[in-house]
């Protein structure tokens, strides 16, 4: 049966990436979706925008929604603090497989909890099954009709303290219409657009930060 590209690519890493070495992972990564074949990473350029992010939180506990190949869950835990944790949801086996290898490729799988299943069914469990109090940091990426029902359900699990920061990848391309209304009209989230381009191309996309305000 003939390969999938994200087969491809973490064949890639495996061969061409320093092991332990997460720079090194999301650069091959990088190199291979510009030169052979695109795929939907966050990227190097809106990558920048994720690490100041993450940088500028300095997040204990964080959440990414959509963990795909694990480009930005490496690009993530790399900047996590000493005793800080990401969890990342897929609900894709074939994507959930692959990411766990390129996550322990990487050398930070001791930051990384790798949660397979629907969001929708991850998010309720967090608290109980994952001893989740509340999120610092969440990075929204996943199928994009998800993001506003997914922005809602984090709030009905009280997973969100005030300060509590969502980034939410691709508001321009491919676009998430109604999360961008919900969040903007909503009075309990401080809204910045981010413009940016997208993951190696020259069309523009944008990231939307939204602070929880309790
Ligand atoms: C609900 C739910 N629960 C758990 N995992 C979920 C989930 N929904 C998707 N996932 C998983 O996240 C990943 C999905 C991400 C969706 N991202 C995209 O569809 C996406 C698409 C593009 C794009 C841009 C230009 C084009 F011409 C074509 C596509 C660019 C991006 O940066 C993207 O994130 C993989 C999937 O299995
Ligand atoms: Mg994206």
């Amino acid at each position: 049966m003939n390969q999938s590209k994200e087969r491809r690519i973490l064949n890639f890493v495996l061969q061409n990436a320093v092991r332990g070495d997460p720079c090194s992972v999301m650069e091959t990564i990088d190199k291979y979706c510009s030169e052979k074949e695109w795929a939907m990473n966050v990227g190097d350029v809106k990558g920048v925008i994720l690490d100041k992010t993450v940088e500028e939180i300095n997040p204990k506990v964080a959440l990414e929604l959509g963990t795909y190949c694990g480009y930005s869950a490496v690009r993530i835990a790399r900047l996590l603090k000493a005793g800080a944790r990401l969890l990342t949801v897929e609900f894709n086996p074939e994507f959930a497989a692959i990411a766990k290898q390129m996550i322990e490729f990487a050398g930070v799988q001791d930051k990384v909890k790798l949660l397979e299943g629907p969001s929708e069914v991850i998010i309720p469990q967090l608290k109980k099954k994952y001893e989740v109090d509340t999120l610092d940091f969440v990075f929204v990426d996943h199928w994009k009709d998800r993001y506003a029902p997914d922005t809602i359900l984090l709030q009905e699990c009280s997973l969100l303290r005030k300060g509590s920061v969502l980034l939410a990848d691709n508001i321009i391309f491919p676009g998430a219409p109604e999360f961008v209304k919900y969040i903007r009209n909503n009075p309990r989230f401080q809204c910045s657009t981010y413009l940016s381009h997208l993951e190696y191309m020259k069309v523009q996309d944008a990231m939307e930060k939204a602070v929880f305000l309790g």
